[in-house]
């Protein structure tokens, strides 16, 4: 059986997504994630995305990392899953209802509330989430705000000082995390701008994060550090996060669509 695919991505951030929507795909597990993501051995990506029909929006959309585990949310998948749709759409997500809309800069999504209490990120216990007396070396007092998934925010001098590589999974697997957790590392550079890097929560060192991006701009107005709309500069390029007065997050900025193409899974050793 052979598996059409679309890879895609948001600044860099990739994504293979499949389809279920017009036809049933094998069951989805976290093998079957793995073994897509696989830069070796398979298709290779951040992130596997999986449309599925909904009776509580235009579809479904679900979201496995790298290390085959699934998660709430994914901003980037997110804004490309809205360019296949061509226009606004209702995406329903682990993370909650979500609305993606074309715009002039690409695609802008409503990602939904912020939380910020302990047991929302979640923590394994309570603790003050706006500036957490915790460290990581040299790693400080970082701030915590779950938007559809967990993120841990430390603000820095440069964000390109920090050995991501070694520190990130340290933070991320961290028994103060029991659903583990997505690691940023961010700058101000004005009150409305920032530079961030992401390690991400099962996928590693990524060359962008929507939900990082929205997680770290709403930890800095916060904190009173920058304006309720801010450029949020990744490696991979720029996002614009907005916190409206009604609490919403709205993430703008580009998605691509890379190619096409097909697999027939037992070439991944994938019994289907
Ligand atoms: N690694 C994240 C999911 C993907 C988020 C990221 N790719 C985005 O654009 O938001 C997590 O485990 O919560």
């Amino acid at each position: 059986m052979r598996i059409e695919f679309t890879k895609m991505h948001g600044l860099g951030n990739d994504f293979v997504v499949l389809d279920a929507r017009l036809r049933p795909l094998p069951a989805m597990d976290a093998a079957f994630a793995a073994a897509v993501a696989d830069r070796h051995t398979g298709i290779g990506c951040d992130q596997l995305i999986l449309l599925e029909p909904s009776d509580a929006a235009d579809f479904r959309m679900r979201i496995f990392n790298a290390d085959g585990s699934e998660v709430e949310a994914c901003g980037n998948a997110t804004r490309a899953v809205g360019l296949l749709h061509g226009r606004a759409a209702r995406i329903e997500t682990l993370g909650g209802l979500l609305t993606s809309t074309p715009s002039e800069t690409g695609i802008s999504v409503e990602m939904g509330k912020p939380r910020f209490d302990w047991n929302a990120i979640p923590l394994g216990y309570a603790m003050d989430t706006h500036a957490m007396p915790v460290a990581w070396e040299e790693l400080v007092n970082p701030i915590a705000v779950n938007v559809g998934n967990p993120h841990v925010i430390f603000f820095v001098s440069d964000p390109y000082a920090i050995d991501m590589a070694r520190i990130g999974p340290m933070i991320e697997t961290d028994q103060i995390f029991p659903e583990r957790v997505n690691v940023n590392v961010a700058a101000i550079t004005a009150r409305d701008a920032m530079i961030l890097r992401v390690w991400e929560r099962g996928a590693g060192l990524t060359r962008a994060c929507g939900t990082g991006a929205c997680a770290s701009a709403i930890g800095a107005m916060k904190r009173g550090l920058v304006d309720r709309r801010v450029t949020v500069s990744l490696p991979g390029g720029p996002l614009v996060i907005e916190w409206r007065e009604d609490d919403e997050i709205v993430m703008s900025g580009p998605a691509t669509e890379a190619f096409r193409g097909s697999f027939d899974p037992a070439d991944f050793g994938i019994i289907a």
